[in-house]
């Protein structure tokens, strides 16, 4: 469950009244999602999600919630935040940084088909070809600096094969950074659960809440390892080749960005294998969640060292 932060009617009444959002009807706990507090909120004019930020400092939620409505207003299919009556995004509810955003209809899908994927590249070039002009910046937090520190606090936590593993490609990672690569605002967990779908249609990307400025072609790899994995944990060859084909058809990649496509999957592979072996080792205080399962990426880390030329073949049209 996630409301960690229990919000009253009157909490809230009180709370809606620094925005022109009208008269509360009414309001529900989400169960999904594991980070921060989200409730849905209905009034006499909207449908909200009210996110009570969990972890997160004030000072970097300003980031998250302008591109929310920087790509909202570029045709992305993100969810504008709402202003207070001052302007402002992000407020306070029960001691906690809090925000109002629109709701967005569609639920998540499972298991993706290839159609499907086509249309998450689709909208993921969109949303790069328009984040690449947002104006502001935010270093990545799980990039290379955070895997090369994960190395060290799970040092003991790892067997001998997974020490050699990491060791191996983190040398190998930092020999190749991608800062030649195009950058800009990167989604940066575009999981299927961040996804909403109406039928075909996508009608929404949400949690952007690990957005950050970094290689547009990284993003792109974080999202396909996820869309287009099998159930063995490799990547299903028509999923992958569709989706590559939807994200080129209106963002083509430059040569560099080809080039370095195989080992950017090895790292977005990586990122997660580490975060949620962190989760795993180290569960937050009061989470009353299950951890995801590490070794879904260490497996397809190693599907990736083994097939080095996958991308080649999803490339080619
Ligand atoms: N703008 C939105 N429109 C519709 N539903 C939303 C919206 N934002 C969030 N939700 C719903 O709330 C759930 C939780 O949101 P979210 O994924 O942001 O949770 P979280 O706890 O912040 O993050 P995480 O997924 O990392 O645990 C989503 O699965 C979705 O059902
Ligand atoms: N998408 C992440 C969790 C949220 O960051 C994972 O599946 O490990």
């Amino acid at each position: 469950m996630s409301v960690f932060t229990t919000v009253h009617e009157h909490q809230l009444t009180e709370f809606l009244q620094q925005f022109d959002a009208g008269t509360l009807q009414s309001f529900e706990g989400i169960a999904a999602g594991i980070e921060n507090t989200n409730y849905f909120v209905t009034t006499d004019r909207y449908t909200l999600v009210l996110t009570l930020f969990e972890h997160h400092q004030p000072d970097e939620l300003g980031y998250f919630l302008d591109l929310m409505a920087f790509l909202a207003e570029h045709d992305v299919p993100t969810a504008h935040p709402l202003p207070t009556r001052d302007g402002s995004f992000l407020s306070t509810l029960n001691g906690k940084p809090a925000a109002l955003v629109k709701r967005l209809s569609g639920r998540a899908i499972e298991r993706p088909s290839a159609r499907a994927c086509r249309t998450v590249g689709e909208v993921l070039a969109g949303f790069h070809r328009a984040s690449g002009a947002f104006p502001e910046f935010r270093t990545p937090d799980r990039a290379l600096p955070w895997a090369q520190e994960m190395q060290m606090v799970l040092a003991d936590h790892l067997n001998a094969a997974d020490r050699a593993l990491l060791d191996e490609e983190l040398a190998l990672q930092v020999r190749h950074p991608r800062t030649h690569l195009p950058q800009g605002a990167i989604h940066g967990d575009l999981f299927r659960d961040n996804v909403l779908f109406s039928d075909e249609r996508l009608t929404g990307i949400i949690d952007l809440y690990y957005a950050c400025n970094d290689a547009f072609a990284y993003d792109l790899a974080v999202a396909i390892n996820d869309w287009c994995r099998s159930d063995d944990h490799g990547l299903d060859e028509a999923r992958a080749h569709a989706m590559m084909q939807g994200y080129l058809a209106v963002r083509p990649l430059n040569p560099d960005e080809t080039e370095a496509l195989p080992l950017l999957f090895r790292a977005a592979a990586l990122r997660f294998w580490l975060s949620r072996m962190k989760d795993l080792c180290f569960p937050r205080a009061g989470e009353l969640t299950f951890s995801k399962d590490p070794a879904e990426f260490r497996t397809l880390l190693l599907h990736h060292r083994q097939d080095p030329t996958a991308t080649q073949r999803w490339i080619a049209a």
